[in-house]
């Protein structure tokens, strides 16, 4: 399997393998063509998701990757890996799959959930039981608390954080995630996805995601593929060249009106950007600092009503903004 070392972080690191789709095709057996050809890479350690309409193909396009699918067209590989070389079964132990509202078996407790593919692989009893371990404390649930707990003792986004911890068990080199958020109430989706970030800068894994969600899109994705009916990829770009530059009238409509505001929240505050650092008699001004974005730096603007503010780094003054310069960061075209 293709494992880029900058992605994997080092030997010691979880590996990650890159996705290839060649020109998908999907035509159900009734003649509906949800994905037309649609061709899609995505690197090794990268978190790629994919938006767009109901019913343009994004849950198509991601069953396709671990065969749930089987594609009528069209090369999918992982690495260099052509999965359809690879027997199903064993395909889908290596890859990770995360589905809204989980799917965990209810009869079993949480951790014989998490424990399912080491089982399959016929781990011994102490790796397992290590790996479960390691896996609910990396989701940030106490294994002695929440072990021996059945899914019906759990609230939802405990649900779906088992289902994370489930999905990395035997560290799949993929994972698949459908909507896997959409399932709790906004303010545990905000909590899971920051939680999930975090996990994310530690495992490194190749994760394709399908949301309907943008802000949830703009929030996660290194890059974010928008589809339109048929699987047609109207757009692969960074959430920051989406909202400011969007491609066709189809993702102009789709980012919304509102996208200005959207790509401040993914513009970092850039040193080079700043103006200098104002004397004495504007010493009250309001701070960020420097690993804010600038859509942090708008909203303390707005709250202390004054029209610039002092960026810090270490506590230490670097720079300021104006509310103009500021707008300047926020302005779109397309
Ligand atoms: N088993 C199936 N047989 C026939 N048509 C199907 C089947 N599964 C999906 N489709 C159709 O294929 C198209 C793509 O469906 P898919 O579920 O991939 O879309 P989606 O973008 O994930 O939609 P949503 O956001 O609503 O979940 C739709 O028109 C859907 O009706």
């Amino acid at each position: 399997m293709d494992v880029t070392p900058e992605a994997a972080g080092g030997a010691e690191s979880p590996r990650a393998a890159s996705i290839s789709l060649q020109a998908i095709q999907k035509r159900y057996p009734n003649g509906t063509e949800a994905v037309r050809d649609l061709t899609l890479e995505v690197r090794a350690g990268e978190l790629v998701v994919l938006i767009g309409p109901s019913g343009c193909g994004k849950s198509t396009v991601l069953r396709m990757v671990n065969r749930l699918i089987e594609p009528t067209a069209g090369r999918i590989l992982l690495g260099d890996e052509d999965v359809t070389d690879v027997d199903p079964v064993r395909l889908r132990r290596r890859i990770g799959y995360v589905i809204q509202n989980v799917g965990l078996f209810p009869h079993q407790t949480v951790r014989a959930n998490v424990a399912t593919v080491p089982g399959l692989l016929g781990w011994s009893r102490d790796q397992t039981r290590a790996r479960v371990d390691e896996l609910l404390d990396l989701v940030g649930l106490d294994p002695a608390q929440f072990g021996r707990r059945y899914p019906h003792e759990l609230s939802g986004g405990q649900r779906q954080r088992v289902g994370v911890a489930r999905a990395l068990a035997a560290d799949p080199v993929v994972l698949l995630m459908d909507e896997p958020f959409s399932a709790v109430d906004p303010i545990v989706r905000a909590r899971l996805q920051e939680e999930f970030l975090r996990l994310q800068a530690e495992v490194r894994k190749t994760i394709l995601l399908v949301t309907h969600d943008l802000d949830e899109a703009v929030r996660l994705g290194d890059r974010i593929a928008v589809l339109s009916q048929g699987g047609h990829l109207e757009q692969y770009d960074t959430p920051a060249a989406l909202l400011g530059a969007p491609a066709t009238p189809f993702v102009r409509e789709f980012v919304g009106a509102d996208r200005g505001i959207r790509r401040l929240a993914v513009t970092r505050l850039d040193r080079d950007a700043l103006e200098p650092v104002p004397g004495d008699a504007e010493a009250d001004l309001p701070t960020v600092p420097l690993d804010g974005s600038a859509y942090d730096a708008l909203a303390v603007l707005l709250t202390s009503g004054r029209d610039r503010l002092v960026v810090t780094d270490g506590g230490r003054p670097v720079g300021a903004l104006s509310r103009q310069r500021l707008l300047d960061l926020g302005r779109v075209t397309g």
